[in-house]
């Protein structure tokens, strides 16, 4: 993959903004490129980084704790690959520990780290997951996002309001209908 400048970034805004039909030489667009080009570093900050480091640091002094632990309403700001528009919703992580925890904030580091990035919601789903199953190596693992897709609701269909919800399961949070059934309990409880 061709590794790219920050002046080609903003060459490449400025052919957008003309070829949407603006002047780019005009006072309120001259420094726009270069707001654009230092913006999409932020929003796609993930591709700076592995999340799966931040589960590195567990701890194991858990007085034998051994339910489900869950974060719900884990604000996701990502972006469709197809438009590059955002999606914008919510995700619920959850895990059954085996013998270490990770601290709560780094669920929501995995998420934005991943999140950050063009993708599908499906795949982002399942990173999230796959990650969390790799690194802490629990008994399960669920991942639950509901968003809502700009390019859905600002063009095309026009259908705001709607949104995707996608789910990735592992482990016993996927084969065992007993904790299953509590983890998605818990991670719908307040739609
Ligand atoms: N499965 C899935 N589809 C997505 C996601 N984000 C956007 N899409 C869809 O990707 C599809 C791309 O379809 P195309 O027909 O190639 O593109 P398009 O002509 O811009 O499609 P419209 O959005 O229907 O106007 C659209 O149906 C989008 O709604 C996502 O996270 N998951
Ligand atoms: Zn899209």
């Amino acid at each position: 993959m061709t590794k790219r400048t920050q002046a080609e970034a903003e060459a490449a805004v400025r052919v957008l903004i003309e070829w949407a039909g603006e002047d780019p030489d005009r006072e309120g667009l001259v420094e726009t490129p270069a707001r654009v080009a230092r913006s999409y570093k932020q929003l796609f900050a993930g591709y700076a980084e592995d999340p799966r480091d931040y589960l590195e640091k567990t701890f194991e002094e858990v007085g034998g704790y051994d339910e489900l632990i869950v974060l719900r309403d884990i604000r996701v700001v990502s972006f469709c690959e197809h438009h590059m528009l955002p999606f914008l919703g919510r995700a619920h992580v959850g895990y059954l520990p085996t013998n270490r925890v990770v601290g709560i904030s780094k669920l929501a580091r995995v998420v934005n780290g991943f999140a950050r990035r063009m993708q599908i919601q499906e795949k982002l789903t399942a990173e999230i997951a796959e990650a969390i199953q790799e690194v802490l190596q629990p008994q399960g693992v669920g991942v639950i996002i509901e968003a809502e897709h700009s390019c859905m609701t600002m063009r095309g269909v026009n259908t705001p309001g709607s949104n995707l919800i996608t789910s990735r399961l592992m482990g016993v949070i996927r084969d065992d209908p007993r904790t299953r059934d509590e983890f998605l309990r818990i991670a719908r409880e307040h739609y």
